[in-house]
């Protein structure tokens, strides 16, 4: 892999995170022709060339055989065959980038040829419009300057932090599921609007707006939400009677019980 140059880059699997990938790619300065994805669906292919004008045609093997950079974007129980295709094609030291859920870096060093470079990241879909969090971690063979082309690959995706491998469950069930939750919270504020009388735009407005507000105001003042919380209840006044419900309808529970269960779940996905 050259680190100089723009390294060719093969995306498998053109789905949700592919097309996010391939996308932030583009807008990093990758070409059009440094960049191939691989499709199992002729429609979903023909979609993603339109869309980007890159080559969506080939195998797995074919692309791989190519890339300097294999990102590996299927889903969690389509790694390992896939896998099987292209360990024999791939050229000593292609790096293996996987975005899979819960799969780890020695579940493709077992896989591939020894001493492939391997870089586990857990992306999320916000990426897709540059204000994502990714965390990346390096495999046994993989170095600094594998991380660091990756995050030239995940440049335009917004946030991308390094991580010990250990630790990439918990960001998957906080950062990586966790735009899940936000879009709940932010449903469920604005069905709540409807339901003290405010249309359904106008309530879906404001809901976006102050979640939008609120987390870039935890950013920017670098305060502890805590703090901003307290200062946004009056004694004796309207939000410490909303806050009370929260708390008596376990919110704070539930949302430590989701990142249980959407860590375990990562977890489990990892042990094929
Ligand atoms: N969607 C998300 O928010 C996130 C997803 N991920 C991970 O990204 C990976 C992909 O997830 P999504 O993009 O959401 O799934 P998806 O189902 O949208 O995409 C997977 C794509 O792979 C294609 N595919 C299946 N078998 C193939 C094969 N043998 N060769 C070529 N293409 C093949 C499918 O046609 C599909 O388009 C998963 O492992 C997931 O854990 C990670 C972080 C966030
Ligand atoms: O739900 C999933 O399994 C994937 C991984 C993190 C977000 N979506």
């Amino acid at each position: 892999m050259d680190d100089v140059t723009t390294p060719r880059l093969a995306v498998l699997g053109g789905g949700v995170m592919g097309e996010t990938v391939v996308s932030a790619a583009l807008r990093a300065g990758w070409t059009d022709e440094d960049v191939r994805v691989t499709e199992r669906s002729a429609v979903r292919a023909n979609e993603l060339s339109e869309r980007y004008g890159v080559r969506a045609a080939d195998g797995n093997a074919k692309v791989a055989r190519w890339a300097d950079v294999v990102l590996v974007a299927l889903k969690p129980h389509d790694v390992a065959g896939v896998l099987g295709e292209i360990r024999d094609v791939l050229r000593p030291g292609t790096l293996v980038v996987s975005v899979a859920a819960g799969l780890t870096c020695a579940f493709y060093e077992a896989r591939l040829p020894d001493g492939t470079p391997v870089v586990r990241v857990m992306p999320n879909t916000p990426a897709v419009i540059g204000r994502g969090a990714s965390a990346i971690s390096a495999g046994t063979h993989a170095g600094e300057e594998h991380l660091a082309v990756t995050e030239r690959v995940l440049a335009r995706t917004g946030l991308v932090v390094r991580a010990p491998e250990k630790d990439l469950d918990a960001v998957t069930a906080i950062s990586g599921s966790g735009p899940a939750y936000v879009f709940y919270v932010i449903d469920a504020m604005a069905e709540a609007g409807v339901l003290l009388g405010l249309t359904r735009d106008r309530a879906r407005e404001l809901a976006v707006a102050t979640v939008l507000g609120s987390a870039a105001m935890v950013q920017e003042t670098g305060e502890h939400p805590v703090v901003l919380r307290e200062r946004v209840s009056s004694p004796g006044g309207t939000t410490v009677a909303g806050v009370r419900e929260l708390d008596a309808h376990g919110v704070r529970a539930a949302f430590i019980a989701a990142a249980e269960a959407a860590r375990d779940r990562s977890v489990e996905l990892g042990a094929q």
